[in-house]
């Protein structure tokens, strides 16, 4: 027997993996079960080299859980090891340089573990005394037992063992129980130990018998160990993507593309990324893209490590430059990360424009659901957005796509306005803007759906890169306005006419839901009498602020309108006849006594016109007061006579309900009403 001192001086180590390890404890199984891969591949290659030519035999590895003796124990027929190589490789090597590290990042020991070759000791997190039983596949070798319970020391012994291999036998300390269970260790093994390329078992198949589960004779097989994204792309099925895809997400619905990663040059890089189908926000964050290194499960916490649109995908990507073990912040500062994510993005654009150039018609099929990754990579991505930019596709209200440049070619001609701003008219609801579309595609425009989650952004995005384009939803203005090509034509009202109508129609409209303002314009004879717009800047302020808390100011406005009367209009024109015949006799002396007021107040300034402020008398100072108190009074009661007449005029109340009535404003009670009266007037 011998007995010694690990490597260098390390009584700082296990501590260290004890307590900083502790959250992430999870990972000792999968240090020790892939290195019992490894010492399992390394065998193979030297039968494949010819440097072993007995027969290799059954080269599974086992993992045991024995609740009595309370080891959970992974056996390997690998390589195994000498004596010489245990002192060497677990007693010196391990350690080797980890001791400056450590005294550097003593906060960031998961930096330390796996990138110092430090992966056996992390069985020292979970275990109070850990064997190793190993016979090395060398001729004659003596089989030997290293024991360990959690210091510097150590014993290392002879033994007898028949077979060639390795086993690591962990004796849980008394906390760590739970690794001990089938459920427990099922879950640890599904999770690191899914695609690894040596068969792992765990106990043996159940089936269902008698009302309960019993075990079969059969070996339970817990690993794939051909993968769909280590085989060639050009051995592979649509209907094998398909069914890795449930392999990695069992609940999830069929995806959309599959994109197969094959790289070996200037670095190495495989995997398949899946553009999955979203039904729901929550589904986003649910399935993740995970990340290996040699078909060893590492994380599947990407964001900061791929490009964020990345993020949404899902899938695996795999490289053995992907260092195992090592803290986030590091794998984001790393540089063969960042070539890798940038290769990512060019491959993924690649394979969406081969998709979009050689079954185009497959690719608008996939549009809708796709879309919301490719804005999502344009708004967050700058070089994802110069490269994607030619397979964005735009979608009209008649269910046509169209790329940018396509589009352009469309609209130009008609839809460029005085300014030479190409218009784009959109939609965010097709059922509650119908007429609005409507409008505008019988004034021969077209009209784009955005109803996506983050068309908004979008938007807004587009016009900043290009600053020729407007986008207008088709009820910010009057159809006729929307894409003004000359200067309006002016209202004939006179100004004094416009504010006598205005209270006629402003006192009808709703005052619960957002602020209405009436404006006057002359839009022909042939057009509505009526229109409700909403101004494009405040409402899209206000659906971002919805998005972006930052924004709250704009967000706690209310909703802004304006009600256009059309002053061409036949309607319109008998609503002002009768207002003056019906009110005339009202407003007249008000009006007569209004003009008298303004009158003695011009005499009165026109006296004071060349005194400095403090040389005007102290009376005239108080006239002039009392007669803009009096003037105001009686605007006031000119308002609430016109007031009261709107809310009587049976025309103004149902042109406005017909124009909220077509904005989708029209709701409740004010509906109720609508009806009513309607079959009023049918009567
Ligand atoms: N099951 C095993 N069979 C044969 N050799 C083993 C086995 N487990 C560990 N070893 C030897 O012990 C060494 C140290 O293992 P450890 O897990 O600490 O580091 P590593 O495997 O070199 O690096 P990492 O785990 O970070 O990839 C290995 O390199 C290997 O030589």
């Amino acid at each position: 027997m011998t007995t010694g001192k690990i490597g260098v001086s390390t009584k700082d180590l296990f501590p260290i993996i004890k307590k900083f390890l502790y959250s992430d404890h999870d990972i000792f199984l999968r240090e020790i079960v892939s290195n019992a891969v490894d010492a399992t591949q390394k065998l193979k290659v030297l039968a494949s080299t010819g440097e072993i030519k007995e027969e290799l035999g059954d080269l599974k590895i086992r993992v045991k859980a024995d609740k009595e003796a309370g080891t959970l124990t992974v056996s390997d027929h690998g390589i195994g090891m000498t004596r010489e190589e245990v002192e060497k490789y677990i007693n010196q090597i391990a350690f080797s340089g980890a001791e400056e590290f450590l005294e550097k990042h003593k906060d960031d020991a998961a930096t330390i573990i796996g990138h110092f070759g430090l992966g056996f000791y992390s069985a020292f997190m979970v275990s109070d005394k850990v064997e190793i039983v190993t016979k090395s596949y060398k001729e004659g070798a003596q089989a030997v037992k290293w024991t360990c319970s959690g210091d510097p020391e150590y014993t290392l012994d002879d033994i007898e063992k028949a077979e060639r291999g390795t086993d690591i036998i962990m004796h849980l300390n008394a906390d760590e129980k739970e690794f001990l269970e089938d459920n427990k260790v099922n879950e640890l093994l599904n999770k690191y130990c899914k695609f690894l390329p040596v068969e792992i078992i765990f106990g043996k198949k159940k089936e269902w018998k008698d009302g309960k589960y019993v075990d079969t004779e059969e070996d339970n097989v817990i690993n794939d160990i051909n993968p769909a994204w280590t085989r060639k792309p050009s051995d592979l099925k649509e209907e094998d993507y398909l069914k890795f895809y449930h392999q990695l997400y069992p609940m999830a619905e069929d995806p959309l593309f599959h994109i197969h990663l094959n790289v070996d040059y200037p670095f190495n890089l495989t995997g398949i990324l899946y553009f999955p189908k979203i039904n729901n926000k929550f589904e986003i964050q649910k399935n993740k893209i995970q990340l290996y290194s040699n078909q060893v499960y590492v994380t599947d916490s990407v964001e900061g490590i791929v490009p964020e649109y990345l993020t949404l995908l899902h899938g695996v990507i795999d490289s053995p430059d992907i260092p195992l073990n090592v803290s986030r912040s590091y794998l984001q500062s790393d540089r063969n990360v960042k070539k890798i994510s940038n290769h990512i993005t060019k491959k993924v654009v690649d394979s969406l424009s081969d998709i979009f150039k050689n079954t185009r018609e497959e690719y608008e099929k996939k549009w809708d659901d796709l879309k919301i990754f490719i804005q999502y990579g344009i708004l967050t991505d700058e070089k994802f957005a110069e490269r994607a930019k030619d397979i964005y596709l735009l979608k009209n209200t008649d269910g046509k796509y169209f790329t940018f440049e396509e589009y352009d070619n469309l609209i130009q001609a008609n839809q460029t306005d005085k300014d030479k701003n190409i218009v784009c008219l959109y939609a965010t609801d097709a059922t509650e803007q119908y007429s609005y579309i409507e409008k505008a595609k019988a004034k021969g425009y077209d009209v784009l759906l955005m109803d996506g989650q983050l068309d908004t952004h979008f938007i807004n995005h587009l016009e900043q890169k290009n600053s020729d384009h407007k986008y207008l939803r088709v009820d910010a203005d009057v159809v006729e306005k929307l894409i003004p090509k000359e200067e309006a034509r002016q209202s004939d009202l006179s100004e004094e006419e416009q504010n006598n109508l205005r209270p006629v129609f402003s006192s009808p409209l709703p005052k619960d839901n957002g602020m209405f303002l009436v404006s006057f314009e002359a839009l022909g004879e042939d057009s509505d009498p009526v229109v409700v717009t909403r101004s494009e800047f405040m409402r899209r302020m206000k659906e971002m602020a919805a998005l972006n808390p930052g924004m709250g100011f704009y967000g706690a406005m209310g909703d802004q309108y304006t009600l256009v009367v059309n002053t061409d209009h036949k309607l319109v024109k008998d609503v002002l006849a009768d207002e003056k015949k019906t009110m005339n006799a009202k407003l007249e002396p008000l009006d007569f006594e209004i003009k008298e007021m303004e009158g003695k107040k011009t005499e009165l300034n026109e006296l004071n016109k060349d005194k400095k402020e403090e040389e005007i008398p102290q009376v005239d100072k108080d006239r002039l007061k009392e007669y803009d108190e009096k003037i105001n009074t009686m605007r006031q009661q000119k308002e609430t006579l016109l007031a009261e007449y709107g809310k009587e005029n049976k025309i103004v109340g149902q042109l406005i309900d017909l124009a909220l009535l077509a904005n989708g404003l029209l709701k409740g009670e004010a509906l109720n009403k609508f009806v009513k009266r309607s079959v009023e007037l049918i009567k």
